[in-house]
């Protein structure tokens, strides 16, 4: 990798730290969480992230390259949370020299795949023993997003994935649930509770927010609280 991405990337670790301060120094303060969106290319990782956090789908989409960033604020029981979603490349050659850096310092994983492509369903055990190879204890909390449900037809069951099969899956590996589309419009507040279960979940957990390193310089894509939208199920 470059230096100047690898600079990029340190810096952008230790981004939350240093924004967090800044945010002690008005009256709000933010307990900052990193979130790593894994899956393959193509599943809707922009399109889910875009739409958790500036509450629309966005017009026009391109391979992630590397990775991206986007902010969601929330408020859980009292306490504000910032999830910092890290959108990462689904292509191969745009993640490889970037891996070790998505998963330090994670706190919470969303594995999304593309509930009319079972072959993204199928990945999710490559990206689970990713996770592995890259040290991810059990105790960091994990979602599984079945996106693009929109396209789901009646009699298409051979070309889509079963929503038990996923439901399944989800237990045994211990994550929670959801099947959404980020494209649909709102008609329940379920992508909202995607960012409110991974919230929750954090808020729950004593493990200490994002390192604290120097003061981050550079392009930063940042997208406050917005409107919400779209989903479905959510398991447990
Ligand atoms: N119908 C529908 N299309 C979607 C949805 N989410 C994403 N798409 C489309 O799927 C394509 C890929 O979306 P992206 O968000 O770029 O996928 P990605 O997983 O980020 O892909 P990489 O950056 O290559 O890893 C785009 O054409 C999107 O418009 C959805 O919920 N419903």
């Amino acid at each position: 990798m470059p230096d100047q991405i690898s600079n990029f990337m340190e810096s952008s670790l230790e981004f939350s730290g240093s924004l967090g301060s800044s945010f002690s120094s008005t009256r709000s303060r933010y307990r900052t969480f990193k979130v790593v969106v894994i899956g393959d290319s193509g599943v809707g990782k922009t399109c889910l992230t875009h739409r958790l956090c500036a509450g629309e789908f966005p017009r026009r989409v391109e391979a992630t390259i590397g990775v991206d960033f986007r902010e969601r604020l929330l408020n859980v029981d009292g306490e504000n949370i910032k999830l910092q979603l890290w959108d990462t490349a689904g292509q191969e050659r745009f993640r490889k020299s970037m891996v070790q850096h998505y998963y330090r310092n994670v706190h919470a994983v969303l594995f999304v795949y593309d509930v009319t492509c079972p072959a993204s369903f199928g990945s999710l055990t490559s990206w689970v023993e990713e996770c592995r190879q890259n040290s991810l204890g059990h105790e960091v909390p994990r979602f599984l997003v079945g996106n693009k449900s929109d396209l789901r037809h009646p009699g298409g069951a051979g070309c889509q994935v079963n929503q038990e099969r996923a439901l399944s899956f989800a237990r045994a590996h211990n994550m929670m649930f959801f099947q959404t589309s980020a494209k649909s419009p709102p008609r329940r507040d379920a992508v909202e509770d995607i960012v409110l279960s991974v919230g929750a979940k954090l808020k729950r957990q004593r493990r200490p927010p994002a390192v604290n390193p120097p003061a981050y310089s550079g392009s930063f894509k940042v997208q406050n609280k917005g409107k919400q939208t779209a989903l479905m199920t959510c398991w447990p």
